[in-house]
């Protein structure tokens, strides 16, 4: 499990984000597209229950079996049947994975090596563990058997994928619409960052093994909970919500879908999600580590080898000084008219640099793809069971509600 991208330091950490960094560009998440699709649809019937009765509903818990289904199904190749199927095994491990201290495991996934060990989060791995990892050895060796067949999943990726010498990206995805430090000059600093000489240019079994399971423990809760504060400022701002509703049924194609690529560059979807990570970003604070001697601009401090440094998001994020009115849910902040006046660095819910949220593209499809879908169909509503102010879990990385009540109706 140590070889996974988030533990990794150096240029072990170098090799393996060059080699995986092509399997999350905006081609490879396309061809994810209908795979998703088919979790959103099991998740929408199981809504429908809620909404056709008017119910108050806990979206946490909801939200968390849909982005547990959708990495099930494109990390794993497994099918849940999360919403009904209680008993199903790898429901079952993964709860118990993560409700032996959820935010510790997770915490243990996203935090460089270095922080965990100084936070005495390195521990032996657990049965649930062990039973993801034997799922996937199983399904790599079944693939083996059967080459002729091509799966389209992140773990059939892994398994092909090769390291390239320069391109880590599509040419589309700079241009997809959100709002993330990835101009020309980052892009460049990462070219330059993963553009090393390797000799082994493929992921070694037990490397996949290690970005499969990093890929449940970054990507389960922090969707869920973008997804479930994005609800909670829905249902209590009920003109954006009408907003939003009105920019996607104008999106819907004539067999009643949205494109892809539409999906992506909605300009008010991308907005309310925008500043939904900006104030209430999952992860709470960014780490590095110093390797030489750097100066930190004209601070007059000078970082030396091995000192860490932390950057607090939810400060940056919520100071009167970069957004005005920053406690206020304002989505406009993220319209394509007013980014400009955004300072660079001030946004950070993906992080920055070339070690940045590998996963950010596949969170934001995930994400989008259910609420445009949701919002066409229900309405959420504030109820005397809202939390509000919200509350939160106890957590030293991550933020997540400790429990997220609206009520759900149909639309008519
Ligand atoms: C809304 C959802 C998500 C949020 C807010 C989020 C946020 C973050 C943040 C802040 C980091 C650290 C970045 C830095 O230090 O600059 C990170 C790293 C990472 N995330 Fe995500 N993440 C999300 C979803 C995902 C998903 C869906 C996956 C995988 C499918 C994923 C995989 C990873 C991995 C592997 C890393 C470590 C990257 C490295 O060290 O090279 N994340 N994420």
């Amino acid at each position: 499990m140590s070889r996974n991208l988030a533990q990794l330091n150096g240029d072990d950490w170098k090799r393996v984000r060059s080699i995986v960094s092509p399997t999350f560009t905006s081609g490879k998440m396309k061809k994810m597209y209908p795979r998703i699709r088919e979790c959103l649809t099991d998740f929408m019937n199981h809504l429908e229950g809620f909404a056709a009765k008017k119910e108050e509903v806990n979206v946490k818990d909801l939200y968390g079996n849909y982005t547990m289904d959708v990495i099930a199904t494109c990390a794993f190749a497994t099918k849940t049947n999360v919403h009904k199927e209680l008993d199903n095994p790898f429901v079952v491990n993964a709860r118990i994975a993560f409700n032996t201290s959820p935010v510790k495991r997770i915490a243990q996934m996203m935090l460089p090596g270095f922080v965990q060990k100084r936070l005495g989060l390195v521990n032996s791995s657990t049965s649930a563990q062990q039973f993801f990892l034997g799922s996937i050895r199983q399904i790599l060796e079944n693939r083996r058997q059967n080459q002729s067949k091509k799966y389209n999943d992140f773990l059939q990726l892994l398994i092909d994928v090769e390291k390239e010498n320069d391109i880590t990206r599509d040419e589309n995805d700079v241009n997809e619409s959100h709002h993330v430090n990835e101009g020309e000059e980052e892009l460049a600093v990462e070219r330059k960052a993963l553009n090393i000489n390797v000799v082994n240019k493929h992921l070694t079994e037990n490397e996949i093994l290690a970005q499969a399971m990093v890929f449940l423990l970054a990507g389960y809760e922090t969707t869920g909970t973008l997804l479930s504060f994005c609800t909670y400022e829905l249902a209590l701002n009920p003109h954006v919500q009408e907003i939003l509703h009105k920019e996607v049924n104008s999106a819907i194609d004539s067999n009643g879908e949205i494109d892809y690529d539409l999906l992506s560059r909605l300009p008010y979807l991308d907005a309310v999600i925008s500043e939904t990570l900006r104030l209430h970003s999952p992860a709470q604070r960014l780490s590095r580590l110093s390797t030489t001697d750097y100066k930190l601009g004209d601070t007059g401090i000078t970082l030396h080898p091995g000192q860490q440094i932390d950057f607090p998001i939810y400060a940056i994020h919520t100071s009167e000084e970069n957004y005005p009115h920053p406690f206020q849910f304002n989505p406009d902040r993220f319209m394509p008219e007013n980014r400009h006046k955004i300072t660079p660095y001030t946004y950070l819910p993906f992080g920055a640099g070339p070690r940045n949220c590998i996963g950010m593209r596949f969170a934001l499809l995930e994400a989008k793809l259910a609420l445009a879908n949701i919002i066409r169909k229900f309405t959420f509503f504030q109820t005397t069971r809202t939390d509000i102010p919200l509350r939160y879990k106890r957590s030293f990385a991550l933020t997540a509600p400790q429990r997220l009540i609206v009520g759900i109706e149909k639309r008519v």
